[in-house]
């Protein structure tokens, strides 16, 4: 068969022919047709997303400026289109920045700021503008009154998609009655088939935004719909933060480092990252040793007069130094290295360093670098058995033995093996038998030996490989197994007794040359523990104003709401909140209303696709007293569950920012905020349910009580029991009861609960009560309020008792207790 690569390749110059139809598409030309992307993906919707762009915009602008929010939003019919007018009472936009704003795609201040915003692509508004030219063939009418001047500013403008520049069309100045502000006028080719989306974008604004003041005239209201301010008080301040460690890519990482002023890789650590310190980039920077140049593997020093004496080694090395400098030098680094459990190369050249300084200062003598280098390797020769010629003749760089394993140096022979043979004990199970370790000691020392150069220096995952390389081996000749997590364990062990290596990172100039340093150094950000980021880059609602909001706009009868910590995601903080309104005037047909919002914006379309909407099908309602068909999907009910992600950069699932997408780290959080919420609505649910329960049995012992006495009384043939107290004694309610025996007033009350109760008693007398038992009374307006508060023991009762001259009236009121464990018979 003759494929489509060939036949391309049978003519001569298509690539040329090709390239002739190749051209650079500007990014306005793309959203042009692409306009879906962006939210405009037909004319109802269109409007929609006009008007949430300019609202956010304007909400955004007056918060920045620190001025309560006043939005005007008026959309009319005008012939076959729309126009569209949003004013704001924000800073304005100078003379110089606004064609640019409205005229210019991928052009704003947010996308560089990690800040809580609600605009975070530059994107917006022009889109609004181009979906506006686009249908309607006008130019967009903007008018700006910066702050502080005392005329306005008057644009007509389109974008030029082939060059995404501003194209003006009138540039002029005006007066305009706003002290500052920005107005903007957009035709468009539109319909108003989402009046119902465009209500709930509007009445959620003003959920979420009780300190705004927001207006809307649309053709199909009679009145403009006014949300008014619930608060005077603006959203916490935000402060923009740089980016997290944990947050930045390879390419970005790769930039931050071309661009700083920093020399030193733990300079442009402290001073491009959030959280780091001296102490977290120095930790970062070790990260960043034991990956890119690797760990030096440590042995024990060989114990004092064996076959190889530290102190004798060193000795030997020096030449011409005389008996007393020589020997106060070879003792000094005998007697550190002996104190050190382990010591790698680089430790052992540090600590001669040391000691010939000292022996310096001390004797006169001078320890150059020759004599130095001589003494690190005779005392290195001794601890590990290793002579420095050895090790340079050797030419296998890979670190794996040679497959025939006869290699020149006699592993058994080498103090090596004791000292792995420890350490391999040490990483395996008791189960392990002595052969295998041994086994397993000897391949491994065979291995080591064949590293490059004497300092043992590996990388971790050379060293794993090292090790899975001597299991392999030892389980074909020795038939002893060394499993995964055998190896793995055996590979930890020689890990974290290896040593970070004192090297000096590359300067920041190289490393941003090279695509591995960097790569090494962005793995060492990311594993090293740094602090999460601050969070006042974010103003969450608070869980008392997400409740307030639900109270303004939905008559229910049960509110909770939930504001969790902040966690990060990708280096940016987010912050999950939730409420949950039941009841009262709520629908109850269907499923629940679920209110979806981002950095304070109400997301009004792609519910399906958004991860709020995932979780809250994920929980199990019916544990929380909600019905769920089939224990799972959306939860059935008058309710409303509203859901706040706050972030300095929310994942949408596209441009159009309509839905979170399903990050996991996000997900768990939501799912945390709305069972924190839940949990209430389950026990106000319980406890209604109860009470239902108890009033129904009330009314059944109300009715049957009475019928029982006349009944007994009938059969018995005596009088009819008293059946006064007995309702009160079945529900162990509390009762009140009223007797009067002359001008004496008793109230007695009973607790026959089994708990303890406060009861609040008023008795509104119609004459002036004298002599109260305890309590007080308040004349007002010739009515008598005698109050008791007493507490009641669980089975005991209270007699409250005046006395009053005349016939007088009486009304009680009991508090304290709920209506339904309440008997009052007075
Ligand atoms: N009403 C306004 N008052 C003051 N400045 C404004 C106003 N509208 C827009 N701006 C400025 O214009 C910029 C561009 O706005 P645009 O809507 O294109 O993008 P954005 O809001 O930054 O991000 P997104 O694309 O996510 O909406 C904003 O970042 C802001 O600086």
């Amino acid at each position: 068969m003759t494929s489509f690569q060939s036949t391309i390749g049978d003519e001569e110059g298509i690539a040329e022919e090709l390239a002739e139809g190749q051209r650079e598409i500007s990014i306005a030309e793309f959203f042009e047709k692409n306009k879906h992307m962006l939210g405009f993906d037909s004319g109802a919707r269109g409007l929609v997303t006009a008007v949430k762009e300019a609202v956010d915009n304007a909400l955004d602008a007056t918060e920045e400026a620190g001025v309560l929010p006043d939005i005007y939003i008026e959309i009319e019919e005008v012939g076959d289109y729309y126009r569209l007018v949003i004013e704001d009472n924000g800073p304005g936009i100078t003379k110089e920045q606004l064609p640019k704003v409205f005229g210019k795609l991928l052009y704003g201040s947010r996308f560089h700021a990690r800040e809580q915003s609600r605009g975070q692509q530059g994107i917006g508004i022009s889109a609004a503008v181009l979906y506006s030219q686009l249908t309607s063939g006008q130019p967009a009418k903007i008018t700006s009154r910066p702050k502080g001047q005392s005329r306005a500013q008057y644009f007509e403008l389109i974008i030029d998609t082939d060059t995404n520049e501003p194209e003006i069309r009138a540039d002029e100045e005006t007066t305009w009655d706003r002290p500052h502000g920005t107005r903007i006028e957009l035709e468009m080719e539109a319909n108003m088939r989402a009046r119902g989306q465009l209500h709930d974008y509007v009445k959620h604004t003003a959920v979420v935004n009780p300190h705004a003041r927001i207006e809307l005239r649309e053709p199909g209201l009679d009145e403009p719909l006014k949300f008014e301010r619930a608060t005077d008080e603006l959203p916490a301040e935000t402060e923009e933060i740089r980016p997290h460690p944990h947050g930045v890519e390879l390419g970005a990482l790769i930039k931050m480092l071309a661009a700083t002023e920093s020399y030193s890789v733990s300079g442009f650590l402290q001073e491009e990252f959030t959280r780091v310190g001296k102490k977290t980039a120095d930790s970062v920077i070790d990260n960043f040793r034991d990956i890119y140049y690797g760990r030096e593997l440590s042995w024990s020093p060989p114990r004092v007069h064996g076959d190889r004496d530290i102190e004798r080694a060193v000795a030997d090395a020096v030449a011409n130094k005389g008996k007393r400098a020589t020997t106060a030098f070879a003792e000094g680094v005998a007697e550190i290295v002996r104190n050190n459990d382990r010591i790698a190369r680089s430790e052992l050249a540090a600590v001669i360093a040391n000691v010939a300084e000292t022996v310096e200062d001390d004797t006169g003598k001078t320890f150059g670098g020759t004599v130095r280098d001589n003494a690190v390797d005779a005392a290195w020769a001794a601890i590990t058995g290793v002579a420095a010629a050895d090790a340079a003749e050797d030419e296998d760089t890979d670190g794996a033995a040679d497959a025939s394993e006869d290699a020149d140096d006699d592993p058994n022979e080498s103090p090596l093996v004791a000292d792995i043979y420890a350490l391999v004990d040490e990483a395996t199970s008791t189960r392990k038998d002595d052969a295998a370790v041994q086994a397993m000691a000897d391949a491994l020392a065979r291995r080591f030996l064949n590293l490059d150069g004497d300092s043992f220096r590996i990388a971790r995952d050379d060293l794993d490989r090292l090790v899975a390389d001597a299991a392999s081996f030892v389980a074909e000749q020795h038939d002893a197994t060394f499993g995964e997590t055998a190896r793995e364990n055996v590979a930890e062990v020689l890990w974290s007794r290896a040593r970070t290596v004192p090297d000096d990172p590359p300067k920041v100039s190289m490393s941003a040359d090279d695509r591995d340093a960097a790569a090494d150094l962005l793995s060492a950000m990311r594993e090293t523990d740094i602090l999460a980021p601050p969070t006042d880059c974010l103003a969450p609602i608070t869980a008392e104003l997400v409740e307030a909001g639900l109270r303004k706009e939905y008559d229910a009868d049960f509110y909770a709401a939930a504001t969790r910590d902040a966690e990060v995601h990708g280096g940016d903080p987010f912050i999950v909140e939730a409420g949950i309104a039941y009841g009262g005037e709520i629908s109850a047909e269907g499923s629940v209303d679920l209110l979806r919002f981002a950095n304070r914006v109400p997301l009004v379309y792609q519910r399906g696709a958004c991860a709020t909407t995932d979780v809250i099908k994920s929980i199990g309602w019916r544990n929380y007293g909600l019905d769920q068909p089939g224990g799972s999907g959306m939860p059935n009910g008058p309710a409303v569950i509203s859901i706040h992600v706050a972030s300095t950069n929310v994942p949408f699932t596209s441009e159009s920012k309509d839905a979170i997408a399903n990050v996991p780290a996000i997900e768990d959080e939501i799912e945390l905020a709305v069972r924190e919420a839940a949990r209430e609505l389950k026990s106000f649910l319980k406890k209604r349910r109860s009470m239902q329960q108890r009033r129904e049995k009330q009314d059944v012992l109300g009715t049957i009580l009475p019928e029982m006495a006349d009944k007994v009384s009938e059969v018995t043939g005596r009088p009819r029991p008293d059946i006064s107290g007995a309702l009160a004694r079945i529900m162990n309610n509390v009762s009140v009861e009223r007797e009067i025996d002359g001008g004496t007033v008793t109230l007695v009350v009973e607790n026959h609960s089994n708990v303890n109760e406060v009861v609040e008693i008023t008795d509104i007398v119609s004459t002036e009560p004298t002599d109260l038992s305890d309590g007080t009374v308040v004349d007002m307006d010739d009515e008598w309020f005698v109050q008791w508060t007493p507490e009641i023991p669980s089975g005991d009762e209270r007699e409250l008792t005046y006395r009053v001259t005349d016939d007088a009236d009486f009304e009680v009121s009991v508090g304290g207790v709920e209506t339904e464990k309440l008997t009052v018979n007075a």
